[in-house]
């Protein structure tokens, strides 16, 4: 019997009065995989991390994390699944230290797991210090212990990307939805990025949705790459079939032709 996906959806559809920004979407992401989404602008990208994070409800369709429905609840509910996730728009605590907006992040998980450690009968501290070393842990790997007890809104704009992605990894996620992460980064930090990425997918047991409109990033780290376009799903394939389908270029023809012909580029060229 197939393995049970980690994250399944079916159907899945939202509408913002006459505009079907989701309509009819079926995907399937088994643990340890690393899934691409895109499409051009006004595809439904953001929309569909919406609703696979609980930020908005779904007009219909049903959304399973490890076999359990959560389609109509909150950002809590899935954030308790195991589901964590990054914005377009960074969303830092801007005054707190970037040590503090990791432990900030950690907040939800914290209570939970205390609740579990005390039904364990283990001590407060003992989490506490564990939730410290992993923030640490992560702010290592990420390159940024030395800005540990720097305001975060003192950080330069590459570092504040990264700190996000540090966030959303110390609640300890089984999904993590990236969107965007790579944007307004330069050549370097998003070489950085993709290399940090990468060893994560390698070192940790994780899955990954991502968003980004650098296709270099994208055919670098994904497996697969669902492609959307006015809502629908308009083709899945591995990157190199992405590259050579006809659907996708079409659907890029007459908008974001410089970002198609990155497709190609990213592998030498179409
Ligand atoms: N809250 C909202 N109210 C009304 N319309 C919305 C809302 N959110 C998204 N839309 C519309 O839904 C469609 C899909 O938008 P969405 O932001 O999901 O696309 P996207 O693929 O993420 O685009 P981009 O690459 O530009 O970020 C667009 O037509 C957008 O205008």
């Amino acid at each position: 019997m197939p393995e049970q996906p980690l994250l399944e959806v079916k159907g899945l559809s939202k509408s913002f009065g006459g505009i079907r920004a989701v309509d009819d979407l079926n995907l399937s992401v088994q643990d340890g995989e690393f899934i691409g989404l895109i499409g051009p602008n006004g595809a439904g990208k953001t929309t569909v991390f919406n609703l696979l994070s609980g930020t908005i409800k779904p007009t219909a369709g049903h959304i399973a994390v490890g076999g359990e429905r959560l389609e109509g609840q909150g950002a809590e509910e899935f954030a308790a699944r195991g589901v964590a996730r990054t914005f377009q728009n960074i969303r830092l605590f801007k005054h707190l230290t970037v040590f503090e907006n990791v432990l900030a992040g950690m907040h939800g998980t914290s209570d939970r797991q205390l609740w579990r450690n005390l039904v364990q009968g283990r001590l407060f501290r003992t989490q506490e210090e564990r939730l410290r070393e992993r923030a640490a842990e992560l702010l290592e790997t990420f390159g940024l212990s030395r800005h540990a007890d720097e305001l975060s809104v003192h950080l330069s704009y590459g570092d504040q990307r990264r700190l996000e992605i540090v966030r959303a990894l110390a609640t300890f996620p089984k999904l993590l939805l990236l969107d965007e992460p790579a944007a307004g980064m330069n050549p370097a930090e998003g070489r950085q990025l993709v290399e940090l990425l990468g060893q994560i997918k390698r070192t940790q047991k994780l899955t990954f949705v991502l968003i980004e409109h650098d296709m270099e990033v994208v055919m670098e780290l994904c497996d697969r790459i669902r492609v959307l376009d006015y809502g629908k799903s308009l083709f899945e394939g591995t990157p190199e079939e992405v590259r050579r389908s006809p659907a996708v270029r079409e659907a890029y023809l007459g908008g974001e032709e410089d970002e198609y012909a990155q497709l190609g580029a990213a592998y030498g060229g179409l």
